[in-house]
């Protein structure tokens, strides 16, 4: 079997398109113009890559960007009042700190700090344990960029064998949480995992989120299973360097019913699924209906 290939870039395309749309619709019928904060500490290459790419797209669509770059030593003091003027700035509709932060400042503190209704990463506690409970919340961006592609290409997943590899709270807690709402039958694989070989083999839905490059091979994959690679690893081939992701595309693509690259896969999604949060956040501050689809 040859894999179908879920074009992550044109869906995200797409998605930004609707949100293009509403924010336009906003602008006219409320003279409202969403806002998104982007916080970077420090000067880690790849964090200035996807800081400056959603910035470029925040404003596309047509939303306020609002960067601030800070030292890579500044305190945990005015980086809480950083968060604290932009929890209280009414032009700032989201705000996302990117991480990993610096060692000498509390990532959990931090995120935390920020305002649970403009917390469009979906990491801080009150969110978590909404998500958790099902009940309204902000729902983080890489997991639902995986849900979305996958109600589009299966419809319902209800009964369906998933397997998450990979428990982080930013993408394997919050996935695994998202699928047994869609009602999957859910496994969370890591590192501690024995076979892990036999329990990817029991899924219809495999989402890989590791951060080990290429680990889950074509022969770990059940015919005709729906794979999501989560996994953005920068490695040397062929004196080159390559982005792959957390599956052997060329073994797992003939395996796999569907599966996405890796770069133009879960990526793009995850960045389309922030402005779709900030817009929905935006519209919630703002007591107007919430943008249909956009949500989980
Ligand atoms: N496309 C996108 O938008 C995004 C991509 N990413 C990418 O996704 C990947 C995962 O990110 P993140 O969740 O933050 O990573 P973390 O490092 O926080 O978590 C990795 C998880 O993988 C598990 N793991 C590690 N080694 C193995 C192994 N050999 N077998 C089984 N499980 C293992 C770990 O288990 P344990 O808990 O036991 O240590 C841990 O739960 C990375 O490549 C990252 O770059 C991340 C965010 C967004
Ligand atoms: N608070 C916070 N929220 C995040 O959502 C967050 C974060 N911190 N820290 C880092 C990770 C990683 N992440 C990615 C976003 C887009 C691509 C993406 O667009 N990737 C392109 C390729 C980009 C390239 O070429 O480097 C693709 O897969 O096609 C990848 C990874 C968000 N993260």
């Amino acid at each position: 079997m040859v894999a179908q290939v879920i074009d992550g870039k044109a869906f995200a395309a797409k998605v930004r398109g609707q949100v293009a749309d509403q924010v336009a619709k906003l602008k006219e019928e409320n003279g409202i113009t969403p806002g998104l904060a982007v916080v970077l500490v420090g000067e880690d290459p790849a964090s200035q890559v996807y800081v400056r790419s959603k910035g470029k797209m925040t404003v596309e669509v047509g939303m306020n960007s609002y960067e601030h770059k800070l030292d890579v030593d500044t305190s945990e003091e005015d980086l809480l009042a950083l968060i604290d003027k932009l929890n209280n700035d009414p032009a700032v509709h989201g705000i996302l700190v990117q991480l990993p932060l610096p060692k000498h400042l509390n990532e959990d503190l931090v995120i935390n700090s920020i305002d649970p209704a403009k917390d469009v990463d979906g990491f801080h506690i009150s969110n978590v344990g909404l998500l958790g409970t099902g009940q309204k919340s902000m729902v983080p961006c890489t997991p639902l960029g995986c849900l979305m592609m996958l109600r589009d290409y299966h419809g319902s997943l209800s009964g369906m064998d998933a397997v998450v590899i990979g428990r982080s709270n930013i993408v394997g807690k919050p996935m695994a949480q998202l699928l047994l709402g869609d009602s999957c039958t859910v496994t969370i694989a890591h590192s501690r995992t024995k076979d892990l070989p036999d329990v990817v083999r029991r899924a219809d839905i495999v989402v890989a989120a590791v951060g080990r490059p290429e680990m889950v091979p074509g022969d770990w994959i059940k015919e005709g299973a729906t794979v999501i690679d989560v996994g953005i690893n920068r490695i040397e081939r062929d004196g080159k360097n390559k982005l792959v992701g957390d599956v052997d595309y060329a073994s797992a693509s003939q395996r796999a019913g569907a599966i996405t690259p890796v770069p133009g896969g879960v990526g793009p999604m995850t960045i389309a699924c922030l402005l779709a949060n900030t817009l929905t956040a935006c519209c919630r501050a703002n007591a107007l209906p919430e943008p249909e689809g956009l949500t989980a």
